[in-house]
């Protein structure tokens, strides 16, 4: 099929690689040049494992960039990637998501033919129906049901196995209202579906498929954040959590996957996701508890292991280590990531704070350019009196004789990755 996608960046520029590899022609269209640039150059514009080869592979042929909107006219269906970040209080801003769809239905005003919008974003129940079909319509004079088919598909891929995820998806979501719509989803997913060995498809509504993506992330954030109340009682009993939730993860109606306690949840879609679901659900007058709760949790484990940290270590003039700043191991993504809280409190406490993270100093160093940075968990550790662990690097679970070096060794692990050693005093937060 032909297909659009308006939005070339984590979630766009994935999906357009793959629906190129399943055999699909496709059109990525961006208002940045460089990206575009990038992509017809046959590189990917993001750093996702298998992604550099998909693009090099089909750049040119069956996937072609532009940050011309005309090009949705040659496809037949058009995907919208466009970022729905969160507004203070937690609410939806969708602003880019409508001035794209006002472009989108500029174009297809040129057009005479019908065409089928997909939204791709996360949105809150019926702003696909209730935003953003209208302002298409409006502005390509084409008729809902008619000539103008809208459909929405959640996305559920993850930073740094997007290509994976995506191309072996746990289920697919196709929400549509109309059987043109449907069909076409159907059209675009049906190779894909066939080549990950027939994951479930869900045929659904559009709100409803708007739903599940919310559901989905308020669902895993609130496990991890249940798995870190149960692990703080644990740890007041001095019992030990990893037992605990290894076990209760082998009953299959718990799982064992998001049961890592430690100090929380990050990233570009956990944080803003709950709370947009959480000031949605208010607008409408229900206050879901439980997603409050996982926030509350979660904003806490931060404070949590400082706590620890001041048992042994004043942070006032302290040298402190952090070691990993990004959101999750795998990605120099820095959103939301763990590190911030901690290391404005350890600022606001007056200590002298050196960061160390594989891949993320860069992004943090941007953010943050007024902490020390140092180019290895070694040299981080140099004289260090205290060291945070944050992110789940597999190299931090080598550390050993790096300890040796600090001034006080004083280690505060939020992931239980070091080992505990001779040496060391090894405190974690779970
Ligand atoms: N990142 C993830 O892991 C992930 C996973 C599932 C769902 N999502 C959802 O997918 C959506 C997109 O997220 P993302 O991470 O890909 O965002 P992103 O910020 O990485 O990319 C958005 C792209 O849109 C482009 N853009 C901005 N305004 C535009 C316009 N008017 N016209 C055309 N292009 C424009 C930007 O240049 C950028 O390349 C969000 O709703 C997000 O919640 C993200
Ligand atoms: O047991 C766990 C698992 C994860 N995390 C933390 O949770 C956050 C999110 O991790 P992960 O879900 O792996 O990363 P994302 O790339 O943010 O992916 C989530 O957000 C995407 C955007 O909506 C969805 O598509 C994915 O399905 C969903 O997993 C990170 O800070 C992790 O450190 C834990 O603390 N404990």
């Amino acid at each position: 099929m032909r297909i659009s996608i308006v939005g070339s960046g984590y979630v766009g520029t994935t999906i357009a690689a793959c629906f190129a590899d399943v055999g699909h022609d496709v059109v990525n269209i961006d208002i940045d040049e460089g990206i575009v640039a990038s992509l017809n150059d046959g590189q990917s514009p993001i750093h996702e494992p298998g992604l550099d080869e998909l693009v090099a592979e089909h750049a040119g042929e069956g996937l072609r960039a532009t940050t011309d909107y005309a090009a949705v006219t040659d496809t037949e269906v058009t995907f919208l990637a466009l970022p729905t970040p969160a507004e203070d209080g937690g609410h939806i801003d969708l602003s880019v998501t409508k001035s794209g769809a006002r472009s989108l239905g500029a174009a297809l005003g040129e057009s005479d033919t019908d065409h089928v919008v997909v939204t791709k974003s996360t949105v809150v129940p019926t702003t696909t129906e209730g935003t953003i079909a209208p302002i298409v319509a409006e502005e390509s004079g084409m008729s809902v049901g008619d000539d103008l088919h809208v459909g929405m598909n959640p996305e559920f891929l993850r930073e740094g196995s997007a290509v994976s995820d995506f191309l072996g998806p746990d289920k697919v979501v196709l929400g549509a209202e109309t059987d043109r719509a449907r069909e076409a989803l159907r059209g675009v997913f049906d190779p894909l579906v066939e080549r990950a060995s027939d994951p479930p498809v869900i045929e659904t509504g559009i709100a409803e498929a708007e739903m599940i993506k919310y559901a989905n992330n308020g669902f895993l954030a609130a496990k991890i954040s249940l798995a870190n109340d149960i692990a703080n009682v644990c740890r007041e009993y001095d019992v030990d959590s990893e037992a605990v939730l290894s076990a209760i993860g082998l009953d299959h109606r718990i799982e064992s996957e998001f049961l890592g306690a430690g100090v929380g949840w990050g990233g570009s879609c956990f944080p803003k996701d709950v709370a947009a679901i959480i000031a949605a659900a208010r607008g409408v007058g229900y206050e879901p508890m439980m997603l409050e709760a996982a926030v509350e949790v979660n904003d806490r484990q931060p404070v949590r292991l400082l706590d620890r940290l001041r048992e042994y270590v004043d942070p006032a003039g302290a040298r402190v280590a952090v070691l990993g700043l990004a959101f999750k191991p795998g990605t120099d993504d820095i959103r939301n990531s763990r590190a911030i809280p901690l290391v404005e409190a350890l600022s606001e406490a007056g200590s002298d704070i050196v960061g160390y993270d594989p891949v993320a100093t860069d992004n943090f160093h941007g953010r943050y350019p007024d902490i020390d940075y140092a180019d290895s968990a070694a040299a981080a550790l140099d004289g260090a009196d205290a060291a945070l662990v944050v992110t789940d690097w597999p190299e931090f679970a080598d550390l050993n004789g790096e300890f040796d070096a600090m001034a006080t060794p004083v280690v505060v692990d939020g992931r239980r990755i070091v080992t505990r050693r001779e040496g060391i005093v090894y405190e974690s937060l779970v």
